[in-house]
């Protein structure tokens, strides 16, 4: 049968382990077969020296057995640089061999043919002209080292027929790669969730600190408690009138809105000096250092002259509204003006601060530093 490129990127290469008789060599053909994967048969990779000492009734020592792993490495490394799945028949009886192997393809799994004494001797007793003589079954179980409790690894009784066996098999290798490749595809989506939380993240660090950001917090924390007071109060209360009594306060909405106005724009103000703004750099943390310092310059100077246009807009907005008053309560309109323009000369006053900041950090503080915006 002819073998398919291995198109599974997991759990692509399988050895059929077990002493002599459990059925490796023709349990092992029936699987690749059935899979479409190359079969490899670790007894033709003997030196003859090694087939002359069973045939005589000597075991195999582990160093018999070296060369012939190293030859067995070759051969499952030759598969996979052919791009091919295999499984191997292969005694593998201690796990010092199973490590050597181990070592070559990580992620080999291992099929342990499990039989019992009696049925091993029976069947290499019933194989006329095969070069091991069931003297040698004894050595086979006094060697083997049972790999349960090894990574990869299933053990199937091989007194099963030999159809149930192939089945079994085939069925467990098939989970295997499914969950493999389920568990690649969820740590590619863990590490591109990772990636996008570092490309839009929080800034780090706050962009100035010192005594006047201290008052400047103080100062922006108290106004947001009392606006956010202000504004739980009057909604609150409103309804209560409202619901409760038939009545109202007609000004409560337009303050409400006019305090909401102000908690934004405080909170921003605020949220920049500390570094609390969202920041994008998926692209910028691509470049190298002095790029990055290039890039985040251009932005924090963008970031300063939108401010700024955005604070000159304010105050048109603030000698427009001179002298109008809003409808309900007859508040000044340039109380709504005013966070805006104050909100938007502290950004740009922290945009050009971050930039002299930038170019007197050092590269590596300057990395978690940046924001781009
Ligand atoms: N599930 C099975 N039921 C009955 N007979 C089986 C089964 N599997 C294999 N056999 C028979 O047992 C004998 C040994 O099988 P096989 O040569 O595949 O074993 P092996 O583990 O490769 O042995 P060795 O290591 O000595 O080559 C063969 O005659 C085979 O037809
Ligand atoms: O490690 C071993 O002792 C050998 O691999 C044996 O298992 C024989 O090769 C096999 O039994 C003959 O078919």
């Amino acid at each position: 049968m002819q073998q398919q490129p291995c198109a599974l990127p997991a759990r692509t290469t399988l050895v059929v382990m077990g002493v002599s008789g459990s059925g490796k060599s023709e349990i092992s053909q029936a699987v690749a077969t059935a899979l479409g994967w190359r079969h490899i048969e670790a007894d033709h990779f003997h030196p003859p020296e090694n087939v002359e000492r069973m045939r005589a009734g000597i075991p195999l020592s582990d160093e018999d057995r070296r060369h012939w792993l190293d030859a067995l490495c070759e051969q499952m490394l030759a598969a996979q640089a052919a791009g091919e799945c295999f499984v191997l028949a292969c005694s593998a009886l201690k796990r010092a061999y199973r490590e050597r192997l181990r070592q070559a393809v990580p992620g080999l799994q291992f099929v342990h043919l499990d039989i019992d004494h009696a049925t091993a001797v029976q069947r290499v007793g019933a194989r006329p002209g095969h070069f091991m003589p069931t003297s040698l079954v004894d050595s086979q179980f006094a060697t083997l080292e049972k790999p349960a409790g090894e990574p990869y690894v299933r053990v199937v009784d091989a007194q099963q027929s030999r159809q149930a066996l192939v089945a079994d098999i085939q069925a467990w290798v098939r989970r295997e790669a499914t969950e493999a490749v389920s568990s690649q595809a969820q740590d590619m989506l863990d590490s591109e969730i990772d990636s996008a939380n570092q490309a839009a993240q929080l800034g780090a660090e706050p962009i100035y600190e010192g005594r006047i950001a201290r008052m400047f917090d103080r100062l922006t924390d108290g106004l947001m408690a009392v606006l956010m007071a202000f504004m739980v109060v009057a909604v609150f209360t409103n309804v209560v009138l409202r619901y409760a009594f038939g009545t109202g306060w007609p000004g409560a909405e337009e303050l409400s809105r006019l305090a909401f106005v102000w908690l934004v724009f405080v909170g921003v103000a605020s949220g920049m000096r500390r570094g609390e703004l969202m920041t994008f750099r998926m692209i910028r943390d691509r470049f190298p250092l002095l790029a990055q310092r290039l890039v985040d310059s251009l932005s924090w100077i963008l970031v300063a002259g939108a401010s700024l246009l955005s604070a000159l807009g304010a105050w048109n907005q603030v000698q427009f509204g001179w002298g109008n008053v809003s409808t309900v309560v007859g508040y000044p309109v340039v109380l709504a003006m005013l966070p805006v323009l104050a909100s938007m000369l502290v950004l740009a006053i922290l945009a050009v601060v971050q930039l002299v900041n930038l170019w007197r950090r050092t590269p590596q503080a300057t990395l978690t530093q940046a924001h781009v915006e």
